[in-house]
């Protein structure tokens, strides 16, 4: 579906944030992309790892009213009406899948928040809200409160030229993903991971559902209590999912905690201390090194046994210095997942 624009922005601004503090670095610029409107596209080679942009929102969903649109749309004016003018401009040039209904609750509809019973308050971006959606993302958003910024972070290497993707709704095999993006934002899914052929889909979809049930099991508290190998069995096989299928968001830095928390339970430290120091990377990457996630678990690489979920048995027992040193890699994933245990 080609999708329709209300205005287009008068001179589309151009990536100036940069890690490694250089202002007149250019990481990415917006332009027309087929099939979906405007999109970002990197300027440069960008690595995992790399902030993008961050961004406050033009205008937050707080307050508003999600279900009933008429309300809301007055909301909506009353709140774009005390912006400055500039603000109040981008925001109309936003994308737009509804035009012809309510105007404002269309461009916060179109650009990520649904309106309806139990939507989320969320905000809307004149950058952020250009990025498309991809089931298979290279970059990772989050809200940073400490900087009450939105934060967008590499998460695969962007060659120069490759579209900015990030990801709407995670998870689920294609069908549903669609059905939700369709649901609650208005278009259907085109991206590289939704176009392959059938037999591909329907391995990833397979794989995406297997995921799922994974997740059900690790978090079983009476399972992480009484069948621990298990769970950790589960947590290494979501792993090597995550792993194929390039799975960089938050579910990835979850799995790590939740490695965490089954090793530290049974008192074994040493694995405890190694996954707290994954979900670090794995926050950094996504997040940044001042990201709440990160910032709360740093104290537990050190100290493992600080953390509420340590020692309800002894039976992993083991010294949180007493990782084995100089294993190669496999052998090291054969310690880490207790496979030998
Ligand atoms: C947040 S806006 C993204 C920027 C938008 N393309 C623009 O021109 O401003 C979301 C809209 O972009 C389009 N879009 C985003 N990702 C897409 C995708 N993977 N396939 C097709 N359309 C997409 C849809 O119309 C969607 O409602």
């Amino acid at each position: 579906m080609a999708p329709s624009r209300t205005t287009e922005p008068d001179s589309p601004p151009n990536g100036t944030e940069s890690p490694t503090s250089n202002p007149e670095t250019s990481l990415w610029s917006i332009a027309p992309i087929p099939g979906k409107g405007l999109g970002l596209i990197a300027n440069q080679d960008i690595i995992p790892g790399t902030l993008i942009l961050s961004e406050a929102p033009l205008l937050t969903t707080e307050g508003v009213t999600t279900i009933d649109l008429e309300v809301a749309e007055s909301q909506l004016r009353k709140k774009l009406s005390s912006l400055p003018p500039s603000s109040q401009k981008a925001f109309m040039g936003l994308h737009n899948n509804y035009p012809d209904d309510k105007p404002l609750s269309g461009i916060v509809r179109s650009n990520g928040y649904p309106m309806g019973p139990g939507a989320e308050a969320g905000g809307v971006y004149e950058t952020i809200s250009r990025i498309n959606h991809s089931c298979a993302p290279n970059v990772v958003q989050a809200w940073n409160p400490l900087a009450e910024k939105e934060t967008v972070f590499a998460v695969r290497n962007i060659p120069a030229g490759t579209e900015i993707c990030t990801a709407y709704h995670v998870g689920g095999p294609s069908s549903e993903r669609k059905k939700i993006l369709k649901m609650y934002f208005g278009f259907d899914c085109t991206c590289a991971l939704c176009s392959l052929p059938e037999e591909q889909l329907k391995k990833g979809d397979e794989r995406m559902v297997e995921a799922e049930e994974l997740d059900e099991t690790i978090g079983d508290s009476k399972k992480v209590r009484f069948h621990a190998a298990e769970v950790l069995a589960c947590c290494h096989q979501l792993a090597r999912i995550y792993e194929e299928e390039g799975v960089k968001d938050d579910r990835l830095s979850r799995l790590y905690f939740d490695c965490f928390q089954v090793c530290n339970m049974h008192g074994d430290l040493a694995r405890a201390r190694v996954f707290a120091k994954q979900y670090c990377s794995a926050k950094k990457m996504a997040a940044g090194e001042d990201c709440i996630g990160l910032l709360e678990m740093k104290p537990f690489v050190k100290n493992p046994q600080k953390h509420e979920s340590f020692g309800v048995t002894d039976d992993w027992k083991t010294k949180a210095e007493s990782m084995p040193k100089g294993l190669g890699r496999r052998e090291f994933e054969r310690w880490l997942w207790r496979e030998q245990a």
